[in-house]
């Protein structure tokens, strides 16, 4: 064991020095994957075990999200889906199709550099700035998943949009803004549906601190042996989602692994860890995973995690009191943000979730 451990190891920093990122191996023409890349067998055998549904995500038309008469509607549409499936996708959000198209083309550009010009945003320092190739289980986990990624955190002062790639530097930042946009229509929607007024997670500043991840699913050879991103949560409050046509995100709804299906024009939004926390769980944040790409076009995907920057005052993070009851307990316990903060770079991809740590058990 331990020389394959070792030789893991050895493969592992090679393929990250040699900065070629997951895009620059397929393109290279091969046809097996590296061994880094193959996950377990339990893994593998849930791939297979999925049967393609015919059911998909609920799809909500904000279309008349201003009218009185309309705007009661779609709050019970968003919170059921809130609730039931902690995925939706929006349509008619406001944002044009040409701004959705443009994103999704500049960061495919991107992704289709020359790995020796993508190499200069290769790096591992997570906490700042942009950087590339954030194959994050390449070291945290045993099995690497198919996929590279640009990461941009985004918010106050950060980052300097000269540091962004030149070759989708105006439309990350014009998507930002756009996402930005349907993620506030969207959470004041989930305020009222809790009873809550429509600014307050607003005013807990949940959309000033964000990251940008433009992820990259190359074709994979041997799809079936590894993941595109293997089964998560996101640690976030709420997380907006851009796919292009190129299949392969699921999402677990029951027990059964859900396609979502790609809508051109539709925009994907997904409760994260956070907002179910806050929310003592009436919001639900759901396991998701990307299958392995087989299609010899990439799987582009553009993903903002919004995160909450501000709290009560105290330091602490936890339900929200105005959703507490006596009949409504809080079935979290409060945390700091350092214990958050702590758990979400320390963690590898498919460990236990945050929500778990702070469960109140029975
Ligand atoms: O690429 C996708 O569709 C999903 C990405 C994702 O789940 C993530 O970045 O957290
Ligand atoms: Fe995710």
């Amino acid at each position: 064991m331990e020389a394959t451990n070792y030789n893991r190891a050895k493969a592992v920093k090679a393929f990250d020095e040699s900065k070629m990122g997951v895009k620059g191996l397929s393109d290279s023409g091969i046809t097996s994957i590296p061994p880094i890349f193959i996950h377990p067998p339990q893994t593998l055998s849930d791939l297979k075990s999925s049967p393609s549904k015919p059911t998909d995500i609920p799809v909500i038309d904000l279309s008349d999200v201003t009218s009185q008469t309309h705007r009661p509607k779609i709050i019970n549409q968003i919170k059921q889906a809130a609730k039931d499936w902690g995925f939706f996708q929006v349509i008619n959000h406001g944002v044009p199709l040409s701004v959705l198209d443009r994103t999704i083309l500049a960061i495919q550009a991107f992704h289709d550099l020359p790995h020796e010009t993508k190499a200069k945003y290769y790096k591992r320092d997570e906490t700042r700035g942009v950087m590339y190739s954030s194959n994050n289980d390449l070291y945290r986990t045993n099995a690497a998943s198919w996929h590279d990624s640009l990461q941009a955190w985004m918010g106050p002062e950060r980052p300097k949009v000269e540091d962004l790639p030149e070759i989708c530097r105006e439309e990350v930042v014009a998507w930002d803004f756009h996402a930005t946009g349907v993620a506030e229509t969207v959470m004041e929607l989930l305020c009222e549906g809790l009873g809550l007024e429509a600014g307050k997670f607003k005013e807990l500043t949940f959309s000033q601190r964000r990251a940008l991840v433009g992820h990259c699913y190359p074709y994979c050879p041997q799809p079936d042996l590894t993941m595109g991103i293997t089964p998560h949560t996101d640690p976030t409050i709420l997380t907006v989602l851009l796919q292009n046509s190129v299949p392969g995100l699921q999402v677990k709804h029951g027990d059964s692994w859900v396609n979502v299906n790609p809508v051109h024009g539709g925009v994907i939004v997904n409760v994260g860890d956070m907002l179910q926390i806050i929310t003592n769980g009436e919001y639900t944040s759901v396991q998701h995973r990307v299958l392995a790409n087989s299609r010899k076009e990439s799987r582009i995907s553009i993903v903002i995690f919004f995160n909450l920057s501000k709290w009560k005052g105290d330091g602490y993070y936890g339900p929200l009191p105005e959703l507490l009851s006596p009949e409504k307990p809080p079935i979290y316990r409060d945390f700091t943000a350092e214990e958050y903060i702590a758990n979400f770079y320390g963690k590898g991809i498919d460990t236990k979730s945050f929500i778990e740590k702070v469960a109140i058990q029975d």
